[in-house]
């Protein structure tokens, strides 16, 4: 896959982390760089995958929240913050999120390995009750605050 990297001076520190690990799982990288306000970052690398530029996207800040609240108001962005194996996998498999945010203040590099590893390997699930509800998430997205959402089944 093509996966398109950015972060802050907070995340900076796992970037080459994240480079060499995408790198050794055979994905290429393109590296937006470094900008000291988080939303800058999210920005770049949200685009990138909401255009479809690449297909998929890392965003490091210092604790991964930042990154994730920003690249979340982009159509089409599902970010997350993992910090966990879990997490990463199963924010994939579920809920179909394209950009992963990690947080260098909280998680080291072996880690952050791991992290990456997990978000990689995984695909969207495709399975009904997760259609169902990405589908209202872009529900959500689409009609703002006047969405009117069915009710769960
Ligand atoms: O971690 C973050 C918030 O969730 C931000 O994205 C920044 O990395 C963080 O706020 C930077 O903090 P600093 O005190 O300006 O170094």
């Amino acid at each position: 896959m093509k996966v398109a990297i950015g972060y802050d001076h907070a995340g900076a520190p796992l970037a080459e982390t994240v480079r060499e690990t995408l790198g050794s799982l055979g994905h290429e990288v393109l590296d937006t760089g470094q900008s000291n306000d988080y939303p800058n970052v999210a920005f770049a690398v949200g685009k990138d995958v909401a255009t479809g530029a690449v297909d998929r996207g890392i965003i490091l800040c210092g604790s991964g929240a930042g990154v994730a609240v920003a690249a979340c108001k982009i159509p089409g962005i599902r970010a997350a913050c993992a910090h966990d194996h879990y997490t990463a996998g199963q924010c994939v498999s579920h809920d179909d999120v394209n950009v992963l945010c990690l947080g260098a203040r909280v998680v080291g590099t072996a880690v952050a390995t791991e992290l990456v590893e997990a978000f990689m390997a995984t695909s969207f699930s495709g399975e009904e009750r997760h259609l169902r509800r990405l589908g209202k998430v872009n529900q959500i997205e689409a009609d703002g605050l006047d969405t009117d959402l069915a009710p769960a089944p």
